[in-house]
């Protein structure tokens, strides 16, 4: 099976990486400034689960290649519009579209582009980032990608991504619930990445101290609501899971908004937090701590 991943950065870099380790036929989409630093440096992972520096094939759109049996996005929300057409000439009837990224917002643009039969669920969990060299950094134990069909069947399809995607060093695994995992990662990211770019700090300091719990509970809680009158199929069980990963997650953890503002760059403020703040707004849903967090990211994206 032949991959295409779109997007060499913290995320597409590394997991995308991992498989050509083990060495599966993966080529990277990227443009020419990409292009270029991979070319000089290599594919360099700098990895708590170990380093690699590899030559991976490298594709800028308008070159001549076949449809890939497996296209996976792993750019950021506010590049899909771009990165959807410029893998398209790379997409054929029975390529299956991968998305890893974080949120729910890009599922609509993908079904549209691609058909919805074609395009799986996906998400990932990873600390990891882009150093000054274009080097990837990736930080902390998880290092996993979920998988799977809208429906949760385990078709020939997916079966075979299993195998393909089996007994390399990044944890992929397929999921039977994958709109279930994308919801409750969305509330997730959502929430750690609202109160770490609020406070600019890891997740440990904000969730001690004295209001640290009520502040990030009480964020969660507006979230899960939006998500819920918007139909998302999570539970009140779930969204006390959720609250109590944020509460065992490593003290030190940061979020990739968090870090992207760190260096200044472009946030996906609109897709995370803005997205919800249109669905509380349709089902009249009061969100007065969600609103202060996007406050935030707005203020920085006007000085970005
Ligand atoms: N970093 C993390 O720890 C985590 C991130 N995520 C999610 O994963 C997604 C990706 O994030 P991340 O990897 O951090 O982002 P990065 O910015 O590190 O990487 C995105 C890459 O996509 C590339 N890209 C954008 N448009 C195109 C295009 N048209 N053609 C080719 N390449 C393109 C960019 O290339 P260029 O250099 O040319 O701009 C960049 O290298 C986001 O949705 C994020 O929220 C999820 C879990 C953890
Ligand atoms: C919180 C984390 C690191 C978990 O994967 C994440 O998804 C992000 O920061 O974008």
């Amino acid at each position: 099976m032949r991959v295409l991943v779109v997007g060499a950065g913290a995320v597409g870099g590394y997991f995308g990486g991992r498989l050509l380790e083990k060495g599966v036929d993966v080529t990277f989409l990227v443009r020419e400034r990409r292009k270029k630093q991979l070319q000089e440096r290599g594919l360099v992972i700098h990895s708590v689960h170990g380093d690699a520096v590899l030559s991976p094939k490298l594709l800028v759109t308008g070159e001549q290649a076949e449809p890939f049996d497996v296209v996976i996005f792993s750019n950021k929300a506010y590049h899909l519009p771009e990165a959807i057409r410029d893998a398209k000439p790379y997409v054929g009837e029975a390529t299956m579209i991968l998305p890893l990224l974080n949120g729910m917002a890009h599922m609509d643009m993908l079904w549209k582009e691609f058909g919805k039969d074609n395009v799986l669920g996906g998400l990932c969990f990873i600390e990891t980032t882009l150093n000054e060299h274009g080097e990837i950094v990736q930080t902390s134990a998880s290092h996993d990608v979920r998988f799977g069909e809208w429906s949760g069947e385990r078709t020939e399809r997916v079966l075979a991504l299993e195998q393909l995607f089996s007994g390399c060093k990044a944890r992929f695994r397929l999921s039977e619930h994958i709109e279930i995992d994308m919801w409750n990662k969305y509330l997730f990211i959502a929430t750690m990445s609202g109160v770490t770019t609020l406070f600019r700090a890891p997740i440990g300091p904000i969730r001690s101290g004295e209001y640290g719990q009520e502040i990030v509970d009480g964020l969660l809680r507006e979230i899960a609501a939006v998500m819920q009158a918007h139909g998302a199929p999570l539970t009140e069980e779930m969204v006390d899971q959720q609250l109590a990963q944020l509460n065992k997650i490593e003290a030190a953890m940061k979020s990739s908004m968090q870090r992207d503002m760190e260096k200044g760059q472009l946030i996906e403020a609109d897709h995370l937090q803005g997205y919800l703040l249109s669905l509380a707004k349709q089902y009249e849903i009061e969100t007065p701590l969600l609103k202060v967090v996007y406050h935030n990211l707005e203020i920085y994206k006007k000085r970005a």
